[in-house]
């Protein structure tokens, strides 16, 4: 499904949302923290969506194992790196991975520097290790309020030139976008990019506002776009990147099928929509899988594909020296 002469990219994709089941286990044994079963087959529906969650809220609650097993920061490097191996397993050849350093470094109170360096540590060796382009994106985690993502802002910026954007992600209803308009000035500041999980379960409204407020050129889901055709004529009027993520959407109840799934409707319309996994440690896809799902389920055509293959690397966040280098590596 996906073209090998293209660049396959997977540009929304958790870092602390893909530890693999079998990492959580073996952290978790050896830092003592309880989990429901410590055998696979019984821990599994806890860690992984089995069929889908009544909400986002549902699903985010799964990753909380993924980080509450973050004992050190060699455990953090640890899953950093195979964070890396396993986008490289994917086929992918240009990865962003995101992470939230207060999510990681909260459960076990680990520094929340220390964390953000054992991740680029990690994710350095990963890349370099399986001859893979990544680069990583700070999240603030809305839910934690003003001051938390301060903070949190402070400790991705003490490493700013390992970073080419931030995010916003978690609870978008309860804490909307309003709340952290200072955050983002910082960040573009900062000279960082701008994504915004919006849309996703929030109203259309809150994408109005990542995109005219927080100055997002792309954002994470968006499937609520649709309500709006002013809003879709605007995203594609200003090259904003979609980050389509329809396994996540699935399972987490924003979309209610793959045959419903929005993506389709953007690529009609113009939009430069890419496929991405989110959160494989909950979700148990890959990028393969999501393009599979993409024809097989959400139907799109052999030209979308290609479409979309190529929306990922056009929407990156690197320089277009840098696209024409990677592309340059497929001829
Ligand atoms: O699909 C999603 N929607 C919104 N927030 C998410 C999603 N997946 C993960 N996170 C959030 O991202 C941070 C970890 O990287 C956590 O705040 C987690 O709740
Ligand atoms: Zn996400």
């Amino acid at each position: 499904m996906t073209n090998n002469s293209l660049i396959l990219t997977d540009l929304h994709r958790h870092l602390d949302g893909s530890v693999r089941p079998q990492t959580v286990l073996e952290l978790a044994q050896q830092f003592n923290v309880a989990l429901p079963a410590y055998d696979m087959p019984t821990l599994r529906p806890y860690l992984q969506v089995i069929d889908r969650c009544p909400s986002v809220e549902a699903l985010l609650a799964k990753l909380d194992y993924q980080v509450a097993v973050l004992g050190d920061l060699d455990a953090v490097r640890r899953v950093a790196y195979e964070n890396a191996v396993d986008v490289a397993a994917n086929g992918v050849d240009y990865g962003e991975l995101r992470f939230s350093p207060a999510y990681m470094a909260g459960p076990h109170k680990l520094p929340m520097q220390g964390v953000v360096e054992a991740v680029i540590d990690g994710v350095q060796a990963g890349a370099r290790d399986n001859d893979i382009m990544i680069n990583l994106i700070g999240i603030l985690c809305r839910g934690d309020g003003q001051q938390a993502c301060h903070s949190e802002l402070d400790a991705i910026l003490s490493q700013r030139d390992h970073f080419v954007a931030c995010d916003l992600a978690g609870d978008e209803e309860g804490f909307p976008g309003d709340l952290f308009v200072e955050h983002f000035k910082r960040v573009r500041n900062a000279d960082l990019g701008v994504t915004i999980h919006a849309g996703e379960p929030g109203p259309t409204s809150s994408i109005w506002q990542a995109l005219n407020e927080l100055g997002a050129t792309r954002l994470g889901h968006a499937t609520r776009a649709p309500e709006d055709p002013k809003l879709l004529d605007f995203i594609r009027d200003n090259n904003i990147g979609i980050e389509s993520c329809p396994t996540s959407n699935v399972h987490a109840n924003t979309v209610a099928d793959y045959n419903v799934h929005p993506l389709k409707q953007f690529l009609g319309h113009g939009i430069i929509a890419s496929l991405n996994t989110d959160d494989p440690g909950v979700s148990a896809n890959s990028i393969p899988f999501e393009y599979q799902m993409a024809k097989e389920g959400i139907g799109l055509s052999d030209a979308q594909l290609i479409q979309v293959q190529k929306n990922g690397l056009q929407m990156a966040f690197i320089s277009n020296c840098d696209r024409k280098a990677l592309q340059a590596k497929k001829q």
